[in-house]
C-alpha cells in the first residue's frame, strides 16, 4: 500500500478498484496532484483514466490552461479532453454559475463515455476554507458539515479523494517529482471571497485555527448531520404515509417533533414530491412550519403543504398551465406510472384539476385534500374524463405510483 497522500487515493478506491474512472483536471496543483496519485494507483491496479478540463471561456489563461493539462496527459499517455462552457446569459453570480455548469458538463462528459465515477481534486484546505466562509452565514450543522468524500449526482459518482490531504503536502509532492502546474490568477484576487478567507486563515493560524482544526470541525458536524438524518428517518417510518402521491403526516405528532427533525421530514417531502436537487432555504422551511401552526397553507418548490384536520399533507401544487401531458408506460411528474392500453381513439393525458373532479364527485367521499387530487394524473378524451387514479382501474386505464413509501424516506434521509 502506497504511504501519504497516495495512501489516501488508494483507501477511496480498494478493495475494489474501478475499471475505468474520469478525473477533472484545471491545471492546478491539487488536481495536477490527484492526476499523479491517480496515475500511480492505475498502474498497479489497472484502473483505466481519462482526464477532463472545463475551458468556462472566462479569462484568456483558460486555453493555455487547459492545453498544459492535455501535455501532461500526453506525458503519461492518458486521453485527455477539453470542454467549452458557452452558457454564461450574463445573470446570477458568476463564480455560483460557473461552477454549477462546470459539474453538468463534467457530468455531461462522462456520462457518455460510459464513466461513472469522476475524481475531483478537493483538499483539507478547500474543506476549511468552506467551514470559515459559511461561518460567516451563520451556517448550522449542514452548512458547516465536511463535503463528502463520495457523493452520486447527476447520474455521476463523484469521488474527493484529497479531502484529508493539505494543499502543501501536494506541492511538495508535484515539487519532488518536479512536475509544474498552472497559478490560477483569480486564487490571488482579494475580490474573491475564497481569497480573503484564505488570507485570514494564515493570521488564526497562531491560535490553531488551521486547516486540520477546521477541517476536525467539518468531520464532526458531519456526525452530528448523520445523527439527524437517522433520527428523521426513522421519524418518518413511524408517522409518514404515501397517500394518492402525497404525504401525509399526523399533525399532532408532527407539532412534536424538535425544529430540525420537523424541517428535514418536511424538506424529505418537498424533494420527493418536486425532484429539486436543491433544498428550499432552511428558514423558509421554518417559516413555513410557523404558517401551519397558524393554520395557513404554503406553497413551495412546487409543492402544496397544508393541513386537514388532524393531518398535514404535502403534495404537487396543481398548475394548470404546467404542461403534464404524458403517453401509456410513462411516468407522470416523476412519481405515476400511466398503464393503459392503446386503443384507436387518441387519448391525452394531463392532471385530473377542477374539471376532472366535476366529472367525479365521489371525491368527497375519499378524505382526500382536493389539491392532493387536483394533481393526480387523468386520461382524456377531449375534455371528457376518461380515467383517473381514484379507484384503482377505469376503462383499462390504471395510474400507479412508481416510486413506493421508501423512496419517500431515502429523500428524508439524504437531506
Ligand atoms: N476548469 C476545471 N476543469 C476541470 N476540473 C476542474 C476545473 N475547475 C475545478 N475542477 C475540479 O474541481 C476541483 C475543485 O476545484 P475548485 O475548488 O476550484 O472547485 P469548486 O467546484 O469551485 O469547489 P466547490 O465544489 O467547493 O465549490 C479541482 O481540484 C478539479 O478536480
Amino acid at each position: 500500500m502506497p504511504q501519504g497522500p497516495g495512501n489516501a487515493v488508494a483507501r477511496h478506491l480498494l478493495p475494489t478498484p474501478p475499471r475505468r474512472l474520469g478525473i477533472a483536471v484545471s491545471g492546478g496543483s491539487d488536481s495536477v496532484a490527484l492526476l499523479h496519485l491517480l496515475y500511480d494507483f492505475a498502474q498497479t491496479y489497472g484502473t483505466q483514466l481519462q482526464v477532463v478540463s472545463v475551458d468556462h471561456g472566462l479569462r484568456a489563461e483558460a486555453a493555455q490552461e487547459s492545453a498544459f493539462v492535455a501535455t501532461l496527459c500526453a506525458g503519461l499517455g492518458l486521453p485527455h479532453e477539453t470542454v467549452h462552457w458557452t452558457g454564461w446569459d450574463r445573470q446570477g453570480n458568476l463564480q455560483n454559475e460557473a461552477r454549477q455548469a462546470r459539474y453538468r458538463l463534467i457530468a455531461a462528459w462522462a456520462r457518455a463515455r460510459d464513466i461513472e465515477t469522476v475524481a475531483l481534486g478537493h483538499t483539507l484546505d478547500d474543506q476549511a476554507e468552506t467551514v470559515l466562509m459559511r461561518l460567516a452565514r451563520g451556517a448550522g450543522v449542514d452548512g458547516l458539515s465536511a463535503m463528502s468524500p463520495r457523493r452520486t449526482s447527476g447520474g455521476i459518482t463523484w469521488l474527493r479523494p484529497l479531502l484529508d490531504v493539505s494543499r502543501l503536502d501536494l506541492r511538495n509532492i508535484l515539487k519532488r517529482r518536479g512536475v509544474t502546474w498552472c497559478d490560477d490568477p483569480s486564487n490571488e484576487d482579494p475580490h474573491f471571497d475564497r481569497v480573503k478567507v484564505r488570507q485570514a486563515l494564515a493570521v488564526l493560524e497562531p491560535l490553531g485555527i488551521n486547516a486540520e482544526a477546521l477541517g476536525q470541525v467539518a468531520f464532526n458536524m458531519s456526525r452530528a448531520r448523520d445523527a439527524l438524518r437517522w433520527q428523521a428517518f426513522l421519524t418518518a417510518r413511524s408517522m409518514a404515509k404515501i397517500e394518492r402521491g402525497a404525504v401525509r403526516m399526523n399533525w399532532r405528532g408532527y407539532v412534536t417533533l424538535p425544529d430540525e427533525i420537523a424541517r428535514r421530514l418536511l424538506v424529505g417531502a418537498m424533494g420527493w414530491i418536486s425532484g429539486s436537487p436543491y433544498p428550499p432555504r432552511r428558514k423558509s422551511v421554518l417559516g413555513l412550519i410557523e404558517a401551519l401552526k397558524q393554520g395557513v397553507s404554503a406553497t413551495a418548490d412546487g409543492c402544496q403543504v397544508s393541513r386537514k384536520s388532524d393531518a398535514l399533507w404535502v403534495y404537487r401544487e396543481y398548475d394548470p398551465v404546467r404542461d403534464m401531458a404524458g403517453s401509456i408506460g410513462d411516468i407522470w411528474d416523476r412519481r405515476w406510472r400511466l398503464i393503459g392500453e392503446a386503443g384507436s381513439v387518441p387519448l391525452h393525458i394531463a392532471a385530473l384539476g377542477p374539471e376532472g373532479l366535476k366529472q367525479l364527485p365521489e371525491w368527497r367521499g375519499l378524505g382526500v385534500p382536493r389539491g392532493v387530487l387536483l394533481s393526480t394524473p387523468a386520461v382524456w378524451n377531449g375534455t371528457n374524463l376518461v380515467a383517473a387514479p381514484l379507484a384503482g382501474f377505469q376503462n383499462g386505464w390504471h395510474a400507479r405510483p412508481e416510486f413506493d413509501d421508501e423512496a419517500f424516506f431515502a429523500a428524508v434521509l439524504s437531506h
